[in-house]
């Protein structure tokens, strides 16, 4: 049972210096710092646990996201565990409209990341104290407890309360079967960290041999600044994996609407599976013009990293927009609103293949893709979760990979708690690590 009175929330500024190494660069975010606005709540209770929460930034943004988790944390503190997660759907619905910052927003931009990082946290807490992992707690929820959790404002449209029951209840034909089933053999991964765009050729080929050999059969590669490099790169991955793996490829939003569908043409030749966020993210129309342009091309779009809230994923649901979509654990508002996202999906019958590109993303959507499977989906056709080999050595509980899956994790809670010794050091600007880099960065720029 959920217990304990909120009695502190603290906020932290973590930065990894990943632009150093060209590890997680695309085509737009040529030097980023994989960084979290990291939350850790704190209860009156006696159990002493605490809750951990993350929303994943870029470097410079995080301070701001930190700013906006300070103005919220009113919403959540001296509330009582219990009063929260017994009417989750209520308390998603205050926090998210808070009459003076949803001006911010609404639902979208730094204060939904700042709610994604506070919800996040007070799941993670739920789960511990509950003691399950979290996609284990969702797994074994009441289906009108999980719907609970729900806002569905704005959906109902598409999925009232009623459609998302009766697919929870689907759910439940065969879900101690699936579930046995991930915890044999886990949930099948990709590997986007062989071809950042900042790797040089040699890096490539050296990351993407040593991750054959480990049993990785799906592979994505950056593209989209350079067309000649991306030609070079493709054919340099296709030829070392072989005609029969998987290829996918990224352009993070670099193109315009007609530009990626020419540019697309000219890589078909090395049959990506899909090409991801090829436009603005916003641009719900743009995406299905390309996704219905690309199709005799066999080659379908991906996309949802940087997609604000439930509302836009309904309307690439209902444009045709996606052939694959990608759910974030700290973009959206947290569970509550992933789990209407997974549900949507379903209802639409396109594949979730999550985004898991930075620091801690796979940690936590390792829990929600799993959940999906056992009690959602009940399918792995087309479908796969993403991974990045960085940073997983600051968790307390990093993510487990065998055989190129996932295998579910076992620790209470939802994978969000970095090592002290971890945050401390990164700390951003005080940190050991920053401290040296910016007297480093001084040293350079004084004559
Ligand atoms: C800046 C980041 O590394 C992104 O490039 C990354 O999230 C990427 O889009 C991905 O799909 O993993
Ligand atoms: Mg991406």
């Amino acid at each position: 049972m959920a217990h304990g009175r909120i009695s502190r929330l603290s906020v932290h500024d973590v930065r990894f210096p990943t632009s150093l190494s060209g590890h997680g660069s695309d085509a737009m975010h040529t030097d980023p710092d994989y960084s979290a606005a990291y939350v850790i709540i704190e209860t009156d209770a006696e159990d002493g646990l605490k809750g951990y929460g993350i929303t994943f930034t870029l470097g410079k943004g995080t301070e701001v996201v930190v700013c906006a988790v300070n103005a919220l944390a009113q919403q959540v503190l001296h509330k009582d565990l219990s009063d929260i997660v017994g009417d989750f759907r209520g308390f998603y619905r205050q926090l998210t409209s808070d009459g003076q910052l949803r001006w911010l927003g609404p639902e979208k931009g730094v204060v939904h990341l700042a709610t994604a990082a506070i919800l996040n946290a007070v799941w993670d807490l739920w789960a511990k104290q509950e003691g399950k992992p979290l996609w284990k707690l969702l797994v074994d929820m009441d289906p009108q407890m999980l719907l609970s959790c729900i806002d569905f404002r704005y959906i109902t449209d598409v999925l009232t309360e009623k459609d998302a029951y009766e697919i929870l209840k689907k759910g439940q034909l065969g879900k101690k079967e699936r579930e046995e089933q991930m915890l044999r053999h886990g949930y099948p991964a990709y590997t986007t960290s062989c071809a950042w765009l900042g790797y040089s050729d040699s890096t490539l080929k050296q990351l993407c041999a040593a991750a054959l050999k480990d049993g990785w059969t799906r592979f994505k590669v950056k593209v989209g600044a350079d067309l000649q490099d991306d030609i070079r790169r493709c054919r340099l991955l296709r030829d070392m994996i072989g005609p029969e793996k998987t290829l996918m490829m990224d352009a993070n939003q670099c193109w315009d609407v007609p530009e990626a569908v020419e540019w697309m043409a000219k890589l078909a030749e090395f049959k990506p599976l899909w090409i991801e966020e090829p436009t603005s993210p916003d641009d719900i129309l743009g995406h299905a013009a390309i996704s219905k342009a690309l199709a005799p091309l066999g080659i379908g779009v991906a996309t949802g990293e940087q997609c604000h809230n439930r509302v836009i994923f309904k309307q690439l649901l209902q444009a045709n927009a996606l052939q694959f979509l990608q759910i974030d654990s700290c973009r959206l508002g947290s569970v509550n609103e992933n789990l209407s996202v997974l549900l949507m999906a379903k209802k639409f019958g396109i594949p979730v293949c999550p985004h898991a590109g930075g620091v801690g993303l796979c940690e936590l959507v390792q829990h929600l893709i799993i959940f999906d499977y056992i009690s959602v989906s009940a399918s792995l056709q087309n479908r796969m979760c993403e991974y990045v080999d960085h940073l997983h050595e600051h968790f307390k509980y990093p993510v487990v990979i065998k055989h190129a899956s996932y295998l579910p994790p076992k620790d209470a809670g939802y994978s969000t708690e970095m090592k002290e010794e971890s945050v401390k050091k990164h700390q951003y600007p005080d940190g050991e690590v920053w401290k040296k880099l910016l007297v480093a960065q001084d040293l350079c720029v004084q004559p």
